[in-house]
């Protein structure tokens, strides 16, 4: 089982506050921002909040740094002052083509080989924000054996599709599921978008429990609050644990057997259900650890 992202926090990589107690809310990983969330007079105190914080807090779980896209007048540098301390991870924005990936590929080769760290230690994870980039979605995650995840950035998505948001999330159906469909094609998680309006537990749960259901690994978040209920809904119940067990035993039997297939309170099981009932298992483990 590949290590669990179902949550994905953001906090302002200027807020020390936010930085210090980062890790004790329990996030799969944090991502500490040095792109929308900090206004540009604030980008060099924030990449060098950032460093410390990397540097010199233990954090309980992956760390993240999203940067600039590299082709603006501050990516270069984000990536010259944080890569020394070690992230877990570079979220690079608004990704468009696999050229962006291959650049900012090569700058982290290179600082891993002047600091001594091992090369490919440091991960990689594009956000798609505009049509352009989903078109080449497949091409993105695939242009560097660093690629982890393809994230969607509904947010800036929205705006370049030149639509509004609604609370069902309609405009934004047809990119969740092609986003999804290039992440598995290359292998590699597929994360969904934030959920703007922190005191909506309500949508926000909804939004979560169909990006679940289209397949998607994880969410990013905005509010510790978030990160208890996207947890909730990606654990496999009792009941869905109990069901897995059931039909791994069926199958088992059946096998004994010499049978192929075999039914479950009137289903059929064969191959990719066992696969499934696996997952589910597997994922319950993993969520336990
Ligand atoms: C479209 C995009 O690009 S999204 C990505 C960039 N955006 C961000 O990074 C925004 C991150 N989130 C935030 O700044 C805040 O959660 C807001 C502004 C959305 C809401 O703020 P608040 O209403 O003050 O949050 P709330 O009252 O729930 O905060 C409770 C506690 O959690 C902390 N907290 C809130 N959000 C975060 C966070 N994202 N990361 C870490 N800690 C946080 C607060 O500092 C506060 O701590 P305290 O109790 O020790 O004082
Ligand atoms: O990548 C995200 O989840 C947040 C973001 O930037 C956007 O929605 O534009
Ligand atoms: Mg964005």
């Amino acid at each position: 089982m590949e290590r669990l992202r179902r949550s994905m926090m953001f906090m302002p990589g200027n807020n020390p506050a936010m930085l210090q107690n980062a890790g004790i809310y329990g996030a799969d990983t944090v991502i500490f921002d040095l792109e929308d969330a900090v206004a540009v007079s604030e980008k060099d105190a924030a990449r060098h909040l950032v460093h410390n914080a990397i540097k010199y807090l233990k954090y309980p779980c992956e760390v993240a740094v999203r940067i600039n896209h590299i082709q603006t007048p501050y990516g270069l540098e984000d990536l010259k002052v944080v890569l020394p301390a070690k992230p877990d991870l570079i979220r690079l924005p608004k990704a468009e083509s696999a050229r962006d990936i291959e650049e900012v590929d090569a700058i982290i080769t290179e600082a891993e080989q002047t600091y001594g760290f091992a090369v490919g230690s440091i991960k990689m994870m594009a956000a798609i924000e505009t049509a352009k980039g989903l078109m080449n979605a497949y091409q993105i995650a695939t242009a560097s054996p660093r690629m982890v995840a393809l994230a969607i950035g509904g947010e800036d998505f929205i705006a370049d599709l030149r639509t509004t948001r609604s609370k069902e999330g309609r405009e934004l159906f047809v990119a969740r599921s092609q986003l999804l469909l290039a992440a598995r094609a290359a292998g590699v998680m597929a994360i969904d978008s934030v959920f703007t309006d922190v005191n909506d537990e309500e949508g926000f749960v909804a939004e979560t429990k169909l990006i679940k259901e289209l397949g998607f690994d994880g969410k990013s978040v905005i509010n510790p609050r978030q990160i208890r209920l996207v947890h909730q809904i990606f654990t496999p119940t009792e009941k869905e644990i109990e069901h897995a067990k059931r039909i791994l035993a069926a199958y088992n039997e059946a096998l004994a057997k010499g049978l192929g297939v075999v039914a479950v309170n009137g289903k059929m099981i064969d191959t990719p259900i066992v696969q499934r009932a696996e997952r589910v298992l597997a994922y319950a483990a993993a969520v336990k650890r």
